[in-house]
């Protein structure tokens, strides 16, 4: 009799389950929105993993629409390419969608602007935008500069030795001693040094964002996700994960840079999220006696000492201040920002912050610059015409903030490959707080929007021969309606588009002049004509990208300045 009970048991709760599960993956179609037919078990997930995303949205978008609907794993997600609907959503009616769709591994307290939702986003965004304006930009990019710099000798030499360089590999770590040095604080080297223990733990990190099984469970299971948070820290007692171990070296910069107060010789992000405009004037007594009591535990090191490495315990060469800190000294990480009565940001939100503007930088501009260079390779003749107006815009000008706005080419040939290569188009997400109906579409309240940025900019209907490369249909006057037309979305819209955007473009134009200046790009013989594209988070190459090297003879070799 209880073997029978079991069995009905089992049965019952299978068949309850099937009836779930039919019904939760009807929810587009009875809302009248078509998409791929989803599994039982995994939705569209497998499709998903096996094609490679951008595939499945080209697909989709071709047999269901510009909107459709598919399941990521449990998850549904409306998929959008309709530019007016995306500018309902993204813009018009941006207070209703100011969340965006969850993503399985987040952290669940400290999250950074990427991941924050509501009050806690707006907070964050109102504080962190001031970092980002024109002014601050400007006093960011020696940073920038002098990270290309050393790209051009490193290039310089491969030219000299390789007949095909993999320029990717060279563009990362530029692209990552540029966000340390900026996001973190850190004078770090991963340009000049395959060991550098920053280049190690974020190559670590990246590694397992693409080999996790995890994420594709959670997907299918979200139900799993207390159990799996609950193991992932118990783990990580034992075995510090990278993303431990770069909060723990952030957290010993904030406190060194505390300690020493504000340095106007040194912009980056770090001291602009440490002391913001408004807090510079409200440095107050409470702050000052803060600040003076950890100085006088702090050992300042001479810039010019090289002699210290950097690890989580002692990894104070911080962007020239070089302090290093007494690190028993904790309290100083629950200074709450409002002792002044100013809106400022606490340690805690310091460090998650930097992790995602590593997280948010690091490959997306690494991917953007082989894409570049990847399409110079294939055309030479742009690089004649591109050498042409650096030569008539900059001369021989330092190429700098100033110098490099009014080089109309250069920013056509950035907006096409933005275009043919969108690297954040699958993080562009929203997610209803309220339901809404936009035409025949029908938004519920909770459905998680992603903005099909990749089809989008691969649609005939907005494009012309929308394969082709071609710059030139950048130049004209059609090109700010273009931008504002929703059918070109690299850096998202509305409320929250990115907001290192023009960060982003003045690193990618700083470094692209210095190559074009210094070296003729062609194919190599082992030159792909498509390269092979992975999606993990950001859509990068999978493989090399080889290009060859030539050394112009003209080529300006000039260090900058160290700006600190
Ligand atoms: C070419 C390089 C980059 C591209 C193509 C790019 C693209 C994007 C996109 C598409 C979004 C989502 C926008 C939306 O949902 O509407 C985004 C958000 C964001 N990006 Fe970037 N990004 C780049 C570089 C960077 C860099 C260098 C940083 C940091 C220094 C950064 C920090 C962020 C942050 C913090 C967000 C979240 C903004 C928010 O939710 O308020 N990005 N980015």
């Amino acid at each position: 009799m209880i073997l029978e009970i079991c069995v009905f048991s089992v049965l019952t709760a299978l068949l309850f389950l099937k009836w779930h599960l039919e019904y939760h993956y009807d929810q587009f179609r009875r809302l009248g929105i078509g998409g791929p037919k989803p599994s039982l078990l995994f939705g569209n997930l497998k499709e998903l993993r096996d094609k490679g995303q951008f595939r499945c949205m080209q697909a989709w978008t071709k047999q269901h629409g510009k909107v459709f609907g598919f399941f990521e794993g449990y998850t549904p997600v409306l998929t959008v390419s309709e530019p007016s609907l995306l500018r309902e959503i993204m813009l018009k009616d941006s207070p209703n969608f100011l969340t965006r769709k969850h993503f399985p591994l987040a952290p669940k307290k400290t999250r950074g602007l990427f991941l924050e939702n509501g009050a806690q986003w707006k907070r964050s965004r109102n504080l962190l935008t001031p970092a980002f304006s024109t002014g601050k930009l400007k006093m960011m990019t020696p940073i920038m500069s002098e990270a290309a710099d050393i790209l051009v000798e490193r290039l310089t030499d491969k030219a000299k030795e390789e007949d095909s360089t993999d320029i990717y590999s060279m563009l990362q770590p530029m692209t990552l001693d540029v966000i340390g040095r900026c996001a973190f604080g850190l004078q770090t080297h991963a340009q000049v040094d395959t060991a550098d223990m920053f280049l190690v733990k974020i190559r670590g990190l990246f590694k397992t964002v693409t080999k996790t099984k995890i994420e594709p469970l959670l997907m299918i299971l979200p139900c799993l996700t207390d159990i799996v948070f609950g193991l992932k820290e118990m783990v990580s007692m034992f075995r510090p994960s990278p993303i431990e171990w770069l909060r723990q070296a952030m957290y010993q910069v904030i406190w060194a840079r505390r300690a020493l107060g504000p340095n106007m010789n040194v912009i980056d992000l770090v001291q602009l999220m440490l002391f913001p405009d408004k807090s510079r004037t409200a440095w107050t007594n409470s702050h000052k006696q803060l600040h003076n009591e950890h100085l006088e535990k702090t050992e300042i090191i001479p810039d010019s000492d090289h002699g210290l490495e950097y690890t989580p315990k002692d990894s104070l060469k911080s962007a020239g201040l070089c302090a290093k800190a007494n690190l028993e000294t904790p309290e100083t990480s629950v200074i709450e920002a409002s002792t002044s009565g100013v809106q400022q940001l606490a340690d805690i939100e310091i460090v998650a912050h930097s992790i995602t503007f590593l997280l948010a930088g690091y490959e997306t501009s690494g991917a953007v610059l082989a894409y570049f260079c990847h399409e110079l390779a294939k055309h030479p003749e742009l690089q004649d015409r591109l050498l042409e107006e650096i030569k008539d815009a900059i001369g021989k000008r330092d190429i700098n903030y100033e110098t490099i706005q009014d080089l109309p080419l250069f920013d056509a040939v950035y907006d096409e490959v933005l275009r043919l290569y969108p690297t954040s188009s699958f993080i562009t997400t929203r997610k209803a707080s309220e339901e809404r109906q936009y035409g025949d579409v029908k938004v519920t309240a909770g459905m998680n929007v992603l903005a099909n940025v990749w089809a989008l900019h691969r649609d005939p209907d907005f494009w012309d021969d929308p394969e082709t490369f071609n710059p030139d249909r950048w130049l004209g006057d059609q090109n700010a309606k273009r931008k504002s037309s929703f059918t070109y979305l690299p850096f998202g819209a509305g409320p929250r588009h990115c907001i290192a955007m023009r960060f982003a473009t003045i690193e990618a134009k700083i470094t692209m002049v210095k190559i074009v200046q210094n070296f003729q790009i062609s194919k190599a013989r082992d030159t792909k004509d498509d390269l092979d594209l992975i999606s993990r988070g950001a859509i990068v190459p999978e493989n090399e990208v080889n290009v060859k090297l030539i050394k112009r003879v003209t080529g300006i070799r000039r260090r900058t300045t160290r700006h600190c």
